[in-house]
């Protein structure tokens, strides 16, 4: 994992001051690292009976596509307000600098379908616990959450505790 923490890039006071943002582009250009960031992602969860993966925009489409491409099921977008043109289901939440909302089609989950969540940061955990919540308004169960990386000190998997969580690297 240490090559794949060298392909993630600090910025320092992005997009505000004290900030540290990792920047993943680095490893997006990368094939070989982005299949194995990838591959990594998903192991745990390969026996689960995935029926979709969840996804929160935007770096989450990145690494959810990929992941339910690697898996063989269907990509649910959880999106910003405004974006789906069908009936949605919402959910508020807090991030690391700021506040946020996510919308999903109240169509895209079923009772009982078993939902992985990918995203690409775990930092405060309010995006992920947010959208397990979103999820589960609608349902579906989450089988698993799993970020490339996380940001220990914010303290997120406090936020995630009754899921099994996953996460590659770790600042
Ligand atoms: O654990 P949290 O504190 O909730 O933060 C993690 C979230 O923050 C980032 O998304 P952001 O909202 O910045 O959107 P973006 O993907 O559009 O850049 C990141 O991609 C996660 O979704
Ligand atoms: N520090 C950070 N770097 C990149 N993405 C983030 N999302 C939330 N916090 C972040």
């Amino acid at each position: 994992m240490n090559t794949l923490k060298s392909k993630i890039r600090d910025i320092e006071n992005f997009p505000q001051a004290g900030v540290t943002f990792r920047d993943i582009t680095p490893l997006l250009a990368d094939h070989a690292l982005l299949q194995q960031a990838v591959q990594a992602m998903v192991d745990p969860f390969r026996d689960g009976n995935i029926t979709a993966v969840a996804g929160m925009e935007a770096r989450g489409f990145i690494f959810g596509s990929l992941a339910a491409w690697e898996l063989g099921v269907g990509f649910i977008p959880l999106r910003k307000p405004g974006k789906l043109p069908h009936q949605v289901g919402k959910v508020d939440y807090q991030l690391e600098y700021g506040s946020a909302t996510l919308e999903v089609h109240l169509d895209a989950i079923n009772a009982g379908d078993k939902i992985l969540l990918i995203d690409d940061v775990l930092a405060t955990g309010g995006t992920a616990r947010a959208s397990c919540q979103l999820v589960e308004q609608l349902g579906g169960e989450i089988v698993g959450c799993s970020f490339l990386l996380e940001i220990m000190p914010l303290n997120g998997r406090k936020q995630l505790e009754s899921y099994s969580l996953n996460s590659l690297i770790h600042y």
